[in-house]
């Protein structure tokens, strides 16, 4: 009996602790498998988050980097070296305004006048100049790049005008004879108003194309000249010859103080790729290979004067007491042929000369007395003509490469006129 009540005592304590070992299984199950499910979602959820996070470092990279380069351009402009600028007393300084500033000769005035201390602003309306030609000089506290259309008034205050705007090149002043004449007339008269306003001088850049298809030879300031009015060229001749007569207009009229020079034919680096003038057209087919076009028989002769000289010579003009007409050009004269087998030497090009037809009442014989600027402005120009055309070589050859780099290479362009409707009214 005893024995009985044991083992049903043992057995039930045993029943109650295979229960409890068995609950204690299944808890330890269930908490493993828990266990499992937070540690997977755990990892589910750092991959999520460190996949999204990738995802949001990429994009705030791909906003940041512009931001970093802009910061980097900004570090640079601020540090940006600029040509050596002399300093001037604020008794010598002057605030020069150079109409045409960012065009080839323009260009080159700025940049002296900058390194001789003055203050310069610089107005263009880009038709053919370039920002790229005074880059170098943005940001610099006494330079000043406005980009305005002389045809508008301008109201700014002045020392001394340098009025240079207009296109120079037959092609580029063809191409729209309107805004030539507008240029060169209304453009003229805006800024001898400013001139008179302000109290300034204006140095007009006129042109040794006042004197036309001459019949004296060589040009001095008294010959009057031999223009077609109605020709191709009129435009330019024509609007340089009234704005000359503007300038003594308003010299005796109103007093202002005018000075006027003749500019014969002018090359050097900055000239534009597709200027269309001889120097340029020649150097870039005999460095292309191309051939060189040579209008006409290429006994026509033209005398070039490289454009440091003519620098200088403006300079000294506008601050000499001349008021009446100075030619500044060099004396040395060739035929175009001539001129055609010089720059293929230079350049040692293999190019063949091409004659085409002549262009309309292009000047037969041209070349600058220079007399006058010798006696009363002590100026000659002193750049050989090989030397000036090895420095335009140079600048053409690099300017080729950047054009090859850049994907566009633009051919020389003819001098005819362009037929249609034309911009820049
Ligand atoms: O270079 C300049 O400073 C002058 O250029 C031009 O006068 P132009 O003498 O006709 O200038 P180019 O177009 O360079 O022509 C010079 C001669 O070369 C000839 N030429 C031009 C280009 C060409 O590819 N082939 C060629 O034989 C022309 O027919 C012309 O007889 C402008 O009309 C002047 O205002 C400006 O002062």
């Amino acid at each position: 009996m005893v024995s009985k009540a044991l083992l049903r005592l043992v057995s039930a304590v045993n029943r109650r602790r295979m229960k409890l070992l068995l609950g204690i299984a299944l808890l330890a199950y269930v908490a493993s498998v828990w266990g499992n499910f937070v540690n997977m979602s755990f990892l589910l959820n750092r991959s999520i988050q460190e996949n999204s996070e990738l995802k949001i470092e990429s994009r705030i990279e791909e906003i940041v980097e512009p931001l970093r380069e802009k910061i980097r351009d900004l570090e640079k402009s601020f540090t940006q070296k600029y040509p050596p600028v002399k300093f001037l007393s604020e008794k010598d300084r002057k605030r020069i305004l150079i109409t045409g500033g960012a065009g080839f000769v323009g260009s080159h005035l700025t940049d002296k006048l900058m390194m001789d201390g003055h203050e310069v602003t610089v107005v263009d309306n880009f038709f053919t100049g370039r920002k790229r030609n005074v880059e170098h000089w943005i940001g610099h506290e006494n330079f000043e790049l406005i980009n305005h259309d002389v045809v508008e008034p301008l109201y700014i205050e002045v020392d001394q005008i340098y009025h240079l705007a207009s296109p120079a090149s037959p092609p580029n002043y063809m191409y729209n004879p309107i805004k030539t004449l507008k240029t060169n007339t209304i453009g003229t008269l805006n800024m001898l108003g400013l001139a008179k306003r302000v109290g300034a001088r204006l140095l007009l850049a006129s042109t040794s194309e006042v004197y036309g298809d001459p019949e004296v030879h060589p040009q001095s300031e008294d010959y009057w000249g031999h223009v077609n009015p109605i020709g191709p060229r009129a435009c330019y001749d024509e609007g340089k010859r009234v704005a000359e007569t503007m300038c003594y207009a308003y010299m005796k009229q109103e007093g202002v103080e005018v000075r006027v020079a003749r500019i014969f034919n002018t090359f050097g680096p900055r000239m534009h790729m597709n200027d269309g003038r001889v120097v340029s057209n020649f150097i870039l087919q005999a460095l292309q290979g191309e051939p060189l076009t040579v209008y006409g028989s290429g006994s026509q002769t033209r005398a070039f004067q490289y454009v440091s000289d003519l620098v200088n010579g403006l300079v000294a003009l506008m601050n000499s007491n001349v008021s009446s007409p100075v030619n500044l050009g060099n004396p040395e004269e060739h035929t175009i042929l001539e001129f055609a087998q010089l720059i293929k030497n230079l350049v040692g090009s293999g190019s063949e000369i091409q004659f085409l037809s002549e262009a309309q009442d292009d000047p037969q014989k041209r070349k600058p007395d220079i007399k006058k600027a010798k006696l009363m402005l002590g100026w000659e120009p002193v750049v050989p003509l090989e030397e000036g055309l090895n420095k335009a070589i140079h600048y053409f050859r690099k300017e080729l490469e950047y054009q090859a780099n850049n994907q566009y290479i633009p051919k020389p362009k003819p001098a005819r006129i362009k037929k249609g409707r034309t911009r820049h009214n």
